[in-house]
């Protein structure tokens, strides 16, 4: 079960389960390659999406099975939005798309400047129109929050009426960042861990690094 932690309106899930901090202690230690990063990535983002997806909205449908006639459930139109951030967020998507095949997506360039520690956009590919959307953003680390603050104020801009942000880390300093720039805003941060602090970089300590490099085996 999630510990649900309300910070202002902005809600927090922590997902408290023995497989993901398994996985995640796995993910930390910097012996794992970037082949065994990418797959942990993959299944710990899958269960978190269990438990980030626990509202997502759904019709009551009329179905037929070979016995009888029965009330069955379907995801609502339009379906949700995955919109993961890259190049990070990126690892995140098919661990997403595995429990919401159908959904749409779409996609968000950012890079945080190592030295301001600012976000900035370099692409994005989605829909103009987010009127009344469900949308799911991914990215692993919630460190300043700078990035998931410029994201996810550019997706409430297009339209979107609830948003959910997929971390595997979040910073304390990043959820209050968050709290405060997107105050009395739709929405949710679903975590497998808060972190203690950020180091003089903007690192996420204890954290696991740089992600983007150790998904795609960058580093040095
Ligand atoms: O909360 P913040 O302080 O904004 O930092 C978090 C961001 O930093 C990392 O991306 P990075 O800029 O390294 O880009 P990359 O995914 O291409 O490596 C990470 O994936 C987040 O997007
Ligand atoms: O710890 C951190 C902070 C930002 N981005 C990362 O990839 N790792
Ligand atoms: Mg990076």
């Amino acid at each position: 079960m999630p510990v649900a932690v309300t910070v202002g309106p902005m809600r927090l899930h922590v997902v408290d389960h023995p497989l993901v901090a398994h996985k995640l202690s796995t993910l930390r230690d910097e012996r794992t390659d970037s082949p065994t990063f990418r797959r942990l990535t993959d299944e710990l983002v899958t269960l978190l999406a269990y438990e980030a997806t626990r509202d997502v909205r759904t019709d009551t449908v009329e179905i037929t099975t070979p016995v009888a006639v029965t009330r069955g459930t379907r995801l609502s139109y339009p379906r949700p939005l995955v919109v993961p951030i890259l190049r990070a967020g990126l690892g995140m998507l098919d661990g997403m798309t595995r429990l919401l095949p159908t959904a749409e997506v779409g996609f968000l360039g950012m890079v945080r400047n190592e030295e301001t520690l600012e976000a900035s956009t370099y692409a994005t590919r989605m829909p103009d129109d987010l009127s009344g959307r469900q949308i799911y953003v991914l990215d692993p680390m919630l460190a300043t929050g700078g990035t998931l603050v410029a994201a996810i104020r550019m997706l409430l801009e297009r339209g979107a009426t609830d948003v959910t942000a997929v971390v595997l880390l979040a910073a304390p300093e990043g959820v209050e960042v968050m709290e405060r720039e997107l105050a009395g805003r739709p929405v949710t941060v679903v975590t497998a861990a808060v972190d203690q602090r950020l180091n003089e970089h903007g690192y996420i300590v204890p954290g696991l690094g740089d992600a983007g490099d150790r998904l795609y085996g960058t580093a040095g």
